[in-house]
């Protein structure tokens, strides 16, 4: 990048928080991807049913990402519109296991894009849990949460496993790119 392109750029992101919002189904792994995201280390995490969110500040490649992670139980799903304002990136993480409640997560994900106020906001899909015996492959969890079918909106879907903080960094990596690309 040249000089001129690279104060550009600063000036831009430098000081530039990107504000993501992590969702999905409860249990489905948020927690525990926030928590991995910050202690790489193999140690085991343990996390409880959010109520309510968590807010963690990462810094990863140059660029610093406040990132929210909503609990995902039913009756909380209706707070996660609180948080829609300025979000620049949704990650939504699936149980891949839990091949019976893709259904209610396909209508979950879809309720959320029809907002206005997410309208530009990128979509990150980890199809978490990948450890898991029976786990569904991205392009299965792709195909039952309807994503070829979006229109308008850059997306990516992401195997992962938390536990073995396996893909994360992966769906990072792509998350820079289209931010750097001006994406986001
Ligand atoms: N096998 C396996 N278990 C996981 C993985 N990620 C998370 N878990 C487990 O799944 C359970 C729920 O994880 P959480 O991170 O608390 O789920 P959550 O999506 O934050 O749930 P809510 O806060 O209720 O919305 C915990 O027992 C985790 O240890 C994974 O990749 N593989
Ligand atoms: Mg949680």
């Amino acid at each position: 990048m040249g000089i001129l392109l690279s104060k550009v750029f600063q000036a831009v992101f430098g000081s530039k928080e990107v504000r993501i919002l992590i969702l999905g189904l409860d249990n489905a792994g948020k927690t525990t991807i926030l928590l991995r995201l910050q202690n790489e280390a193999e140690e085991d995490i343990q996390t409880i049913p959010t109520i309510g969110f968590n807010v963690e500040t990462l810094q990863y490649k140059n660029i610093k990402f406040q990132v929210w992670d909503l609990g995902g139980q039913t009756s909380i799903r209706p707070y996660w519109r609180c948080y829609y304002p300025n979000t620049d990136a949704i990650i939504f993480v699936v149980d891949s296991a839990d091949t019976e409640r893709l259904g209610i997560a396909k209508q979950e994900l879809a309720a959320m894009l029809e907002e206005e106020e997410l309208k530009d906001a990128i979509l990150l899909v980890f199809a978490n849990k990948q450890d898991q015996p029976g786990s569904l492959k991205a392009t299965q969890v792709s195909e039952a949460l309807g994503l070829p079918e979006l229109r308008s909106r850059q997306w990516t879907i992401q195997e992962a496993s938390a536990v073995k903080g396996k893909g994360l960094f992966e769906g990072f990596d792509w998350l820079v790119t289209c931010i750097k690309g001006g994406n986001a």
